[in-house]
């Protein structure tokens, strides 16, 4: 028996995903997934505000050489709160093809940060996303943001697209690489050349720091169609959003598949077609190679800035 009752309603990544048709180029970087437990092996934090099913280092990895994947950056989810043993122990067995991404509170040591380093911890995650995550001062914020500039690490954020206009102070005076999660989440009703989405290409243009996970279109997605049943064009509503910045910013993008997908509600994707919508995002080989090969490993196999 599992050693958590899962939020009801959960669903379960797809288990058997289709081979995508497209084929990603040579030592490409799946750069956005999780790892959740197992529960009866790394318990999720008393915290948390879901509880997921498990979905452990060796799924992943699986999904990884199906999808045709060279490497993974594995970024903490909520349910571990500011635990990173599961995500750690992912990075540790990965041989150096994982990279990871934390949750850190301010009371961390500055060995535990080294620590992290040394097993494959190159940014932290802050989360905006109230159904997500409680409130953390924005002081307690820069404090970490602070202290982890000197390794070279990255902060990630994660926020809806209408917190922006508020949070922009804060995230336009973070002293490192800013990257963030899932295009800042666009309403996609929305046109795309309307304020909304024009204030998220006004913050990237202005700010050569941020960078941008183009991924996610399952959660995005209004009108689909989903990415099941060999469906090969996938979430067609959120490809001009995706193709807008990595055509505007070819140099700051990464994608991820966001395995195993928390809290999606209506559908779980065939991972492989997700795989498949690549190509309606980045049209070029060269745009594909930015995305996949050349800036996941700049941003996270670069050099290293602790002995
Ligand atoms: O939108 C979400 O529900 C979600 C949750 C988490 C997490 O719980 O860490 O991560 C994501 O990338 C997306």
């Amino acid at each position: 028996m599992a050693a958590f009752e899962k939020t009801p309603g959960w669903l379960d990544w797809y288990a058997n995903p289709s081979k995508p048709r497209f084929q990603v180029p040579a030592g490409a970087v799946d750069a956005h997934c999780h790892v959740f437990g197992p529960g009866d092996q790394f318990p999720f934090a008393p915290e948390r505000k879901y509880t997921p099913c498990d979905a452990s280092k060796d799924q992943l990895f699986a999904l990884r050489d199906h999808l045709g994947f060279d490497k993974n950056v594995i970024v903490q989810a909520t349910c571990h709160g500011a635990d990173n043993r599961a995500l750690v122990d992912a990075l540790q067995a990965a041989d150096g093809r994982a990279r990871g991404v934390a949750t850190v509170r301010r009371s961390i040591t500055d060995e535990e940060l080294k620590e992290l380093h040394e097993a494959g911890v190159r940014g932290v995650r802050f989360n905006f996303v109230k159904r997500l995550v409680d409130f953390t001062p924005k002081d307690e914020l820069m404090e970490i943001a602070s202290r982890i500039a000197p390794l070279g690490w990255h902060v990630v954020i994660y926020f809806e697209a209408v917190d922006l206009p508020e949070l922009w102070d804060f995230f336009t005076s973070l002293p490192t690489t800013v990257v963030v999660d899932h295009m800042g989440r666009p309403d996609v009703t929305k046109p795309v050349d309307g304020p909304e989405f024009e204030l998220f290409v006004k913050f990237m243009r202005e700010n050569p720091n941020v960078w941008s996970k183009v991924s996610c279109p399952e959660r995005l997605s209004h009108t689909g169609p989903r990415a099941l049943d060999g469906e090969q064009n996938a979430y067609r509503d959120v490809v001009p959003f995706a193709r807008r910045i990595v055509e505007t910013f070819p140099d700051r993008v990464l994608w991820g598949t966001d395995w195993p997908h928390p809290n999606l509600k209506d559908h779980m994707p065939d991972d492989g077609l997700l795989v498949d919508f690549i190509p309606h995002i980045a049209p070029t080989a060269d745009l594909q190679r930015k995305l996949l090969v050349d800036n996941p490993t700049r941003l996270y196999w670069g050099e290293s800035h602790v002995a």
